[in-house]
């Protein structure tokens, strides 16, 4: 089985954008495809803001940063990752719109043994492999949230996940990008955020029912805890869309009362209070 070298990514947002500077630092060949012309433009943004922090953070030389850049490109038709060896999708946290996605790459991948990776932060992957015709190499890589800076990856395998696709995947997230991994069974919200979502819920039920102040809820959990930052700013780093998605997912497959999105998260959600991508959330951000 060859080495995967060319990679695929669909949306480009928080984490599509964090999956394509990890590859292209890896020095892989990397294709990301956005929705519409509009996006191409703010897609690249990201990848440059993500390798501009690695500079500064004197992680990476500007001569390579220049170089990362250029393995990178931006399309608008799905139809150029034809040839790709992996493609990770990082649309949306919602079934139907990941449903379309996958459908239509399962089309026009030329490449039997390419592997379809979901980086769905909650969504059962069986219930995405069954929109394409391989579900055997359909597979969940979960990434975090920044993705340069945090080691983690979980893997998750549906029941129709093919051992080998497991294992070309591990060693990819575990060679190249040089992540560690754990591995979860196939439920909702797999195992870190089946954890995380119900503690930011709570601390939003904190500033919902008016017992604590948003800044006082997180400085608790930061000095009390030593958490690297509180639950509402972590809330609005993941986005509040994700987070409400993920908690419906959740609070669909296990019915528990601590997985319902509270009123307050629904309501900021419909007015596009989503946190730091759009500038304001239970933050505001420059
Ligand atoms: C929702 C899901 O499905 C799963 C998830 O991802 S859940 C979310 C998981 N993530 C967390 O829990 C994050 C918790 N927070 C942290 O670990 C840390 O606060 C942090 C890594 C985000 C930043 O830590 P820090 O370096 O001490 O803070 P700071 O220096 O202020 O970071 C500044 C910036 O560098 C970025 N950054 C941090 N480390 C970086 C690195 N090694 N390379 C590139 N950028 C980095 C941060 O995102 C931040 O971005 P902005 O410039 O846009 O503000
Ligand atoms: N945020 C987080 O902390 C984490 C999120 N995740 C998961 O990663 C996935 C992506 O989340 P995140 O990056 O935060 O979300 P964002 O909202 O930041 O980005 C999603 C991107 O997808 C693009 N998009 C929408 N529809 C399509 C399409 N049909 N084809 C191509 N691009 C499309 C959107 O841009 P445009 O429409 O302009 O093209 C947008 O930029 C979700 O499943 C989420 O649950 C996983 C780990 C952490």
């Amino acid at each position: 089985m060859s080495e995967m070298r060319k990679v695929g990514i669909v949306g480009c947002g928080v984490m599509g954008s964090g999956i394509a500077e990890a590859c292209a630092r890896a020095g892989l060949d990397v294709i990301v495809a956005v929705s519409t012309e509009a996006s191409l433009a703010p897609a690249r943004r990201r990848v440059t803001a993500w390798l501009d922090r690695g500079l500064r953070r004197a992680t990476i030389t500007e001569a390579e940063r220049d170089t990362a850049l250029a393995r990178v490109s931006f399309v608008t038709d799905l139809a150029e990752l034809g040839d790709r060896q992996i493609v990770f999708e990082a649309v949306p946290e919602s079934e139907s719109i990941k449903l379309d996605v996958l459908g239509a790459l399962d089309k026009i991948l030329d490449n039997p043994d390419v592997i379809l990776a979901s980086n769905t932060s909650s969504i059962p992957i069986i219930r995405l492999a069954r929109a394409t015709s391989r579900p055997a190499q359909v597979i969940g890589v979960h990434f975090f949230n920044p993705v340069p800076a945090l080691p983690l990856v979980e893997l998750i395998g549906s029941l129709l996940t093919a051992d080998e696709t497991y294992a070309r995947a591990e060693s990819f997230v575990a060679g190249p990008l040089g992540k560690q991994v754990i591995r979860s069974q196939d439920r909702a919200g797999f195992v870190v955020n089946a954890l995380l979502i119900p503690f930011l819920l709570s601390a939003v039920r904190m500033v919902e029912s008016g017992f604590a102040r948003a800044d006082v809820v997180d400085r608790g959990m930061v000095l009390g805890c030593s958490h690297p930052m509180g639950p509402l700013k972590l809330a609005d780093l993941i986005g509040l869309d994700t987070v409400a998605s993920i908690a419906e997912a959740l609070y669909e497959e296990f019915k528990e009362p601590l997985y319902t999105p509270p009123p307050l998260l629904l309501r900021m959600v419909e007015g596009g209070l989503l946190g730091k991508k759009t500038g304001r959330g239970f933050y505001e951000y420059a």
